[in-house]
This record gives C-alpha cells, sequence and structure tokens, in this order.
C-alpha cells in the first residue's frame, strides 16, 4: 500500500517541530529516514501514524485520507513501533504480542484459534517464542525491541514504522530485522541512525531542523557535501574487493 503525506507540520508553543513535509512511499518498499539528533524523525513517523491530532497537513494510505478513517481501521493498516514502547510492566510477553490482533477482534470475532498462531509466528519470526511466558519488566532491552516487532507483526499491516528498531540489538538480530524487513510485503518507513544500513533502503528521506531536505535514491541522497553539511561527519566510501558492495568509513570533521 502506498503511504503519502502533504505537507505535514506540528508547532508547539510556537516553535515549528516540523514544516511542509511532503513524501510518498511506493507499495512495498522502504523508506529510510536519517537526520542528526533532533531533526524531527520521530515526530514524523507519529505524524504518519496519526498520532498527532495538532498536526497540519494530510496523510493518505492507498486511496485513502486517514483522517476519514476510524483509528480502527487505520491500525489495521499500520503498525508503528515507537523508540519508547508504553507496554505495561504488568504484561507477559505474549500478551504484548496478543495486543497487536486489538485492531482484528470484536465481540462477533474473538481471539481465535487463528489468531494465537499469528502471534506464534509473529513471536518466532522475531526469534522470541521462548521468552512467550516471561513478564515484560524481566526483558532486557533488545528482547523488550523484538518483542515490539513481534506485536507489529502479529497487527499483520500493510504499513509499518519503525523508529531506530535497531538500536538496542545485536548485531546478528540488527541484520536479521534488516533482511526481514526487505523480505516482507509491506510498506516500510524506517528511522536508522546507521548511515550504512540506511543504504541498504529502497529510498533515504534526510530530515534537518524539522524539514525534509532531500529524499531519493540511496547514492542520490548521501553525498559527501550532505554528510558534510548535515550530518558534520567527513567520509570516504570503501569498496569491499569480495562483492564490490560499498561502506562508508566516517571521519570526524575539524570543528
Ligand atoms: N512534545 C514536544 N514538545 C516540545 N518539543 C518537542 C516535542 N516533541 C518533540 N520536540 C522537539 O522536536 C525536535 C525533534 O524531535 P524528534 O524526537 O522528532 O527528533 P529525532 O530526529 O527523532 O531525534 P533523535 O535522533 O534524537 O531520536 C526536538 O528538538 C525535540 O526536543
Amino acid at each position: 500500500m502506498r503511504l503519502s503525506a502533504q505537507n505535514l507540520g506540528l508547532t508547539i508553543r510556537g516553535r515549528n517541530i516540523l514544516a511542509d513535509v511532503s513524501l510518498s512511499v511506493a507499495s512495498n518498499t522502504t523508506l529510510g529516514l536519517i537526520g542528526p539528533n533532533g531533526s524531527g524523525k520521530s515526530t514524523l513517523l507519529r505524524l504518519l501514524a496519526g498520532l498527532q491530532p495538532k498536526a497540519r497537513g494530510a496523510v493518505q494510505l492507498g486511496d485513502q485520507a486517514m483522517a476519514r478513517m476510524s483509528r480502527r481501521d487505520v491500525a489495521r493498516q499500520i503498525a508503528f513501533v515507537e523508540q519508547q514502547s508504553e507496554t505495561s510492566e504488568a504484561l507477559k510477553v505474549c500478551d504484548v504480542v496478543e495486543l497487536g490482533r486489538t485492531p482484528w477482534l470484536s465481540p462477533l470475532a474473538p481471539f481465535s484459534a487463528s489468531d494465537r498462531l499469528i502471534c506464534d509466528q509473529a513471536l518466532a519470526r522475531m526469534g522470541v517464542e521462548h521468552l512467550a511466558a516471561q513478564s515484560w519488566r524481566s526483558l532486557s532491552g533488545g528482547e523488550q525491541q523484538r518483542v515490539q516487532l513481534a506485536r507489529a507483526l502479529a497487527q499483520q499491516p500493510q504499513i509499518l514504522l519503525l523508529d531506530e528498531p535497531t538500536n538496542h540489538l545485536d548485531i546478528h538480530h540488527q541484520l536479521a530485522l534488516l533482511r526481514l524487513i526487505s523480505d516482507l510485503p509491506v510498506t516500510v518507513v524506517i528511522a536508522l541512525h546507521d548511515l550504512n544500513q540506511a543504504m541498504g533502503c529502497d529510498q533515504l528521506a534526510v530530515m534537518e531542523g524539522g524539514r525534509l531536505v532531500a529524499c531519493g535514491p540511496p547514492e542520490k541522497v548521501l553525498t559527501l557535501p550532505r554528510l558534510a553539511g548535515v550530518f558534520r561527519v567527513g567520509a570516504r566510501r570503501l569498496t569491499d574487493p569480495a562483492d564490490a558492495a560499498g561502506q562508508f568509513r566516517f571521519l570526524a570533521l575539524e570543528s
């Protein structure tokens, strides 16, 4: 499903947190959201998820205007994994993942064996099935992050919004998650700080000071002048002789 946004903006106490952000993410592609600390990535994701009532602008899910959809219908299309989840500490891991099924349940369609199967598959996909009976509070940061991702998968969304989903993960689970995301038949917007990992996205959007300053194919967007101008680093692009894959080596700029 295509996700698009026109002129998104947010002003809080007179300060423009986000201004004039328009973008379009083609169905089943991944948009990497990058930018320095405080540039507006999390805010943009919250607006794309429809979680900021004071926002300006419009979001469209496919042909539908989000503003005209019920919260339940939005939740059937979009799953959002925030940086800090508000999950209640009293819940068990399996309960957290079951929350992902909420938009699909009703008095006429209570939690069923097929919902159980979907949750079990999501737990297995994120490699946390062995934690199912454990309390949320007892998990490590990386385990909690993987359980939140399992909750999002259980939601079976068309669109996945992920705010720095790799920040607590060990390198094995980082690579496994990025591969899972590229294999899933869903539209993904993912905020990332690792610019080498971001180069694996189909498109990149660069945020700076609450504005979208560049959007397009990674090689066109992450140029050396932009790395210097927006991220305040120098860089050299190295090539792995084994497979010709490129990697940035970042260098501190003299201040
Ligand atoms: N509710 C709020 N009230 C006031 N300021 C806010 C609020 N939410 C966000 N901001 C400010 O808006 C700016 C953008 O924040 P945001 O969390 O979107 O940045 P980010 O790019 O995700 O940063 P990071 O990379 O550090 O996670 C920051 O300066 C932040 O302090």
